[in-house]
């Protein structure tokens, strides 16, 4: 059965390209993905982000950039097929790209970063609620300027790939993470003098 609702947001975890097999999700499926992704909280409701899906022959295209990226970066042949490989393996890329108005007069960069990481959230949960895994990565590749210029358009920024597919294994649970007690703080006020 799927998770849903509190008990998705309470076991998300990252599944690896390695573990993803086939099949990805469905035009439907990604909908509803983006449609969660978009109730995250966004200031001004300036969707300063834009999914962008890898998929059928795309992918090889995806690849040779990788793999000349990996060349440029002195990788050599197997590195290069490597990073290939990291292209054509998952049974759907999702690049993510920031689309960040530096010059707004109410909604500061900062804030716009938070909406996309929200919405990030919460489109990867959504794919975990409905059964599939997947891992957001980045690595140097993202500042590659072929690939950079490759994925975005003027003004907009790439952050990295989610890899997405189905998990070809029982997951292991959620990587350690610090107790709810780490980040629930309390404020109190500046003394006063
Ligand atoms: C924008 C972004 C980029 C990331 N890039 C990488 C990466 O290149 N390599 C990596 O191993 N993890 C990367 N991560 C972290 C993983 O996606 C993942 O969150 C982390 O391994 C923790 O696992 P968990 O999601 O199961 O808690 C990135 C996360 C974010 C938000």
């Amino acid at each position: 059965m799927h998770p849903s609702s509190l008990d998705a947001l309470l076991t998300r975890y990252s599944v690896g390209p390695k573990y993803l097999v086939e099949p990805g999700p469905s035009d439907a499926q990604l909908a509803l993905m983006a449609e969660a992704a978009l109730r995250a909280p966004d200031h001004a409701e300036l969707v300063p982000y834009r999914f962008k899906l890898v998929r059928g022959a795309a992918k090889e295209g995806m690849a040779a950039l990788f793999a000349d990226a990996a060349r440029a970066a002195g990788k050599g042949e197997e590195g290069a097929a490597l990073d290939a490989e990291r292209a054509l393996k998952p049974p759907l890329t999702v690049a993510v790209v920031a689309r960040i108005d530096l010059g707004h007069p109410q909604v500061p960069a900062h804030e716009q970063w938070a909406a996309l990481g929200g919405a990030l959230a919460s489109f990867m949960t959504a794919a975990h609620a409905l059964g599939f895994g997947g891992k957001m990565l980045s690595g140097a590749k993202v500042r590659n300027p072929q690939i950079s210029a490759a994925f975005c358009e003027p003004g907009e920024t790439l952050v990295g790939w989610i890899a997405l597919g189905t998990p070809a294994r029982t997951p292991t649970g959620p990587s350690r993470k610090p107790a709810a007690a780490d980040v629930l703080v309390d404020w109190h006020p500046p003394c006063k003098a």
